[in-house]
């Protein structure tokens, strides 16, 4: 088995057992995900699904939706965070419009408009999409993994732009771990004690109504954003096309919890990036069974946790590949 083979031959390097620390474990991962000693960290591409959240209504947060407008321009102008997080780690950029509400952008290689709606319906008050509106969106990322896929990308990762989507997303979470919704609330991208009580009540208004669906695929689409349904379809299909995935925060995680809800072999090729400051990603990356490997108190979003973690990426895969055995240097 792969993972086996990884760790004796990370034992038999030229240096001490172990002395790699957590980056022998982060090769051991990568090495997983593509089932080979040889893994391959480029060409890379960061994926940044967008979508807006009828939520935002309810005052659960800092931020006027509008933002979300703002940062894809930026995104698109090469001067977010995430855009120059990106070059500095030789990786594509790709934003892909889910379900936003900004104005169409001017076509540009990097940008995808390939949205279902123009933002979500107020999950506090009614189901926040319909489950045909998530079937599309879920086919929104499995058709940004097939591009991935037929470009030759060999990690892909996969990050978000939402305001009101930490919203979403500790529903998601306490609905899919079956957590106390309390526990999943946390200030997102800024709060208010104010704010921050308006999102409990909505939370708990949302769960209230999810839990007494049925079918999880209703109660997931009442609750989910564009962005994030795209996100788990886009780890689903990843995991089957066998690209490595890295992903990014407490959102990110959120999707993937609504990937493996569906499609149980979903994280096969996950890593786990980071774990954030949000309250809710711990618990979620237990859930999920990933080991997060950064811990650098992020809280951004767009995928910059996941490029964070793409030079110790290539770490890994360089001592897998290029370091000798002590056999080959003592000759035994
Ligand atoms: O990735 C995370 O863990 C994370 C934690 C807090 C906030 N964010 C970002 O902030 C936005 C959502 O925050 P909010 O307060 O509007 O729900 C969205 O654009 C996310 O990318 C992201
Ligand atoms: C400025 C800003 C940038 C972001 N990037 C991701 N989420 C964000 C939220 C805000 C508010």
């Amino acid at each position: 088995m792969i993972t086996d083979a990884a760790r004796q031959r990370l034992d038999a390097l030229a240096k001490p057992q172990g002395s790699l620390g957590r980056l022998e474990r982060l090769a051991i991962r990568l090495a997983e995900t593509q089932g080979t000693l040889a893994p391959e960290t480029r060409p890379r591409r960061l994926v940044v699904f967008a979508g807006d959240h009828g939520v935002v209504a309810e005052g659960v947060g800092l931020w006027p939706a509008e933002v979300t407008a703002a940062m894809m321009r930026l995104m698109l102008d090469g001067r977010s965070t995430c855009a120059a997080l990106a070059r500095a780690s030789g990786t594509e950029f790709l934003l892909i419009d889910a379900g936003s509400k900004a104005p169409c952008f001017p076509p540009a290689p990097g940008y995808r408009d390939w949205r279902i709606a123009h933002g979500t319906a107020n999950l506090a008050r009614k189901p926040a999409m319909t489950v045909a509106d998530f079937d599309a969106a879920w086919s929104v990322g499995t058709r940004a993994a097939e591009e991935a896929a037929a470009d030759g990308i060999r990690v892909l990762a996969i990050g978000e732009m939402g305001i009101g989507n930490t919203t979403a997303a500790a529903c998601l979470a306490a609905l899919l771990t079956n957590a106390e919704p309390a526990t999943m609330v946390g200030p997102g991208a800024g709060a208010t004690p104010e704010s921050l009580a308006r999102k409990r009540a909505a939370v708990a208004t949302a769960l209230t109504r999810a839990r007494a669906e049925p079918d999880p695929r209703h109660a997931i689409a009442g609750l989910c954003g564009y962005e994030i349904a795209a996100m788990a379809g886009c780890i689903a299909a990843a995991a089957r096309l066998g690209l490595t995935m890295v992903l990014d925060g407490f959102i990110t995680g959120a999707a993937a919890l609504v990937a493996r809800a569906l499609e149980p072999d979903a994280l096969r090729t996950a890593i786990a990036a980071h774990r954030g400051e949000e309250p809710g990603h711990a618990p979620v990356l237990a859930a999920l069974g990933l080991e997060p490997f950064l811990d650098w108190q992020l809280r951004l979003g767009e995928g910059s946790g996941a490029l964070l973690l793409l030079p110790l990426l290539d770490a890994a895969a360089a001592v897998l590949r290029d370091v000798a055995t002590l056999a080959e240097v003592t000759g035994g």
